[in-house]
């Protein structure tokens, strides 16, 4: 797997422009939104033209660089490390200024967005922080860049949208009128007007990319076309029957986003700054989409869509339909691909992508049972009992398969709770030793808390299964008393005694579980640590001894 792209100890160097043969002098491009779809793109589009490419990247808990993964190499890597990322963000004018200051662009791509137009109405103000002022601040930072350094051969691209037609009906062209339906729609307006306004004030070489819809197996999957190839990938393989959609009579002029950042890279190179519609100049409703997606895998669309009103927007944007021939004759621009093959494309892929989820998910089910006690068998029992009852009576029922699971509530014969309740007793004095048994069997602990959610979301779901649920880490007795008698300053091996009478006729060595299948399906995982969750229980048990 490729190394998770960071900007840790990646040290821009400035001197830049470099040459790979002593002549030409290495270009700088430097790009907002290179984690996203067009990001991804546009940076192997200009690696491959000998760009040496810069990208902002926000801060996030969780990993958001898997697009560009494949591309990043180590940045102590010199002389093939051409791509670099640092943490900056939109919304934050002094990162964006510090960082155009730093790496002396010969080409800024704002391509960052809240990008989502259902998501906009929710979030109406972040939309508009992010979309319409991140352009002024960026375009701000490039104005000032210039005035301090008269590095004045900047140029820079805002990603505009044919959400910004609207209402206007079809065809779309750069002289057609605005008219807004969301506020990511209205935003990307102010972009589009800052953008312009910049280049009529100060004469900044400033272009506005009117890019339509532009797909690829990329996509973000709550967006309409990858959320069906999405689900027509599972449902082929078994992984999931229904999905619920909206509007499906809305269309779409779509293209492949890989094409549309060659559009992106044209407009910089032309003599003078301009604005460009970006589009196939074809129209397709989203039950066409259906269509051809099911349809190429032996699918009937009707037999798993399901209308979902939570999907309809509070104004929804009918027909786009482009209209690109400035484009295709200033720039010398065309689609490669077409619908059809579009759609392929991104079901091709995401029905191999189903597969290896398939294999994961089965090798989780098929794990198999070998119970070590009596308690043990009956459970293999009462899960077989409820997986017959699934089959033959079709009862929505559901196996929860959790590993272990503890707590301050823990019952006091178990052998967390016996621990931690003999380290507040000892720590104020009230016992001295503890008997064991074996200290050498692992497992995988989590908190219950933790674990109820997922017996809940079990439930949730739109076919009953069975899930794992674990922290999908194991430690050993010795660990646990390690850590719990190592929190209050004592030595656990002073007060341990090992009694035969707790070790087992058969022992259970090592359980650790594989939830992936939940952690996927039921989008549950563990909010406590195994650390955490010692000291907790060690917490609660200082203070009741
Ligand atoms: N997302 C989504 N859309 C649905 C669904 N069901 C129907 N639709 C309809 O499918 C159409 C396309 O929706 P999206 O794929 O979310 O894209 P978009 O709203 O057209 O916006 C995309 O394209 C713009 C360019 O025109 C971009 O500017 C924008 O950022 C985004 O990429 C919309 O009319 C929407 O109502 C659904 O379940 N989810």
């Amino acid at each position: 797997m490729a190394a998770a792209a960071t900007t840790e100890e990646n040290h821009v160097v400035n001197s830049g422009s470099e040459s790979t043969n002593g002549t030409a002098p290495r270009k700088i491009a430097l790009i907002t939104g290179i984690t996203g779809q067009d990001g991804s793109y546009l940076t192997e589009f200009l690696l491959q033209k000998g760009y040496e490419v810069h990208g902002l990247i926000r801060r996030s808990s969780n990993f958001n660089t898997q697009r560009i993964n494949h591309i990043y190499i180590d940045p102590h890597n010199h002389s093939k490390a051409l791509m670099k990322l640092h943490y900056a963000d939109l919304t934050d004018a002094s990162s964006l200024r510090r960082w155009i200051d730093e790496i002396h662009p010969d080409e800024v791509y704002n391509l960052a967005a809240q990008s989502h137009v259902a998501v906009s109405f929710e979030i109406p103000d972040f939309t508009a922080d992010v979309v319409a002022t991140g352009a002024l601040r960026l375009l701000e930072a490039v104005r000032s860049h210039i005035a301090t350094t008269g590095r004045s051969h900047i140029k820079y691209y805002q990603a505009g949208s044919s959400e910004m037609f609207g209402a206007t009906p079809p065809p779309q062209a750069e002289n057609t009128p605005f008219h807004p339906r969301s506020p990511y729609a209205v935003s990307k307006v102010a972009a589009h007007w800052y953008t312009v306004n910049y280049r009529e004030a100060y004469g900044i070489y400033a272009c506005n990319g009117i890019l339509f819809n532009h797909e690829s197996p990329r996509r973000g999957e709550n967006f309409v076309t990858r959320k069906i190839t999405r689900a027509v990938g599972r449902i082929k393989v078994g992984l999931q029957s229904k999905l619920f959609l909206g509007n499906l009579q809305a269309s779409r002029d779509w293209g492949f986003a890989g094409d549309y950042v060659e559009a992106m890279w044209l407009m910089l190179q032309q003599e003078k700054p301009d604005d460009y519609v970006v589009a196939t100049e074809e129209s397709h409703s989203v039950e066409e989409f259906l269509k051809v997606s099911f349809g190429y895998v032996g699918l009937k669309w009707e037999d798993h869509v399901v209308i979902d009103k939570r999907y309809f927007r509070p104004a929804e944007v009918d027909n786009l339909k482009g209209d690109s021939s400035k484009a295709r004759k200033v720039l010398g621009w065309k689609p490669k691909v077409g619908f059809e093959q579009l759609v392929k494309m991104m079901v091709d892929e995401d029905v191999e992508l189903a597969k290896r989820e398939k294999v994961l998910v089965d090798a989780v089910e098929n794990t198999s049972f070998h119970p070590r006690s009596p308690y043990a068998v009956s459970k293999v029992a009462a899960h077989w009992y409820t997986v017959n009852y699934r089959e033959a009576y079709g009862i929505y029922a559901c196996n929860g398969i959790l590993f272990n699971h503890e707590s301050p509530c823990r019952g006091e014969n178990f052998v967390t709770r016996k621990i931690t309740r003999a380290v507040g007793r000892i720590k104020v004095g009230l016992q001295s030793k503890l008997f064991l048994g074996n200290l050498q069997a692992s497992r995988d602990w989590g908190f219950a808390g933790d674990y109820v959610e997922a017996m809940w979301l079990m439930l949730q779901q739109v076919k009953p299964d069975d899930y794992v649920v674990a922290t999908e880490e194991s430690h050993s007795v010795e660990e646990f008393l390690k850590v719990s008698f190592g929190y209050v300053g004592l030595k656990w091996e002073d007060h341990v005694v090992i009694d035969k009478r707790y070790f087992r006729p058969a022992e259970v060595d090592n359980l650790k579980g594989d939830s992936s299948k939940a952690r996927k399906v039921l989008g549950w995982k563990p909010k406590v640590g195994f650390e955490q969750l010692v000291k907790m229980m060690v917490d609660e048990d200082v203070d009741l001894a």
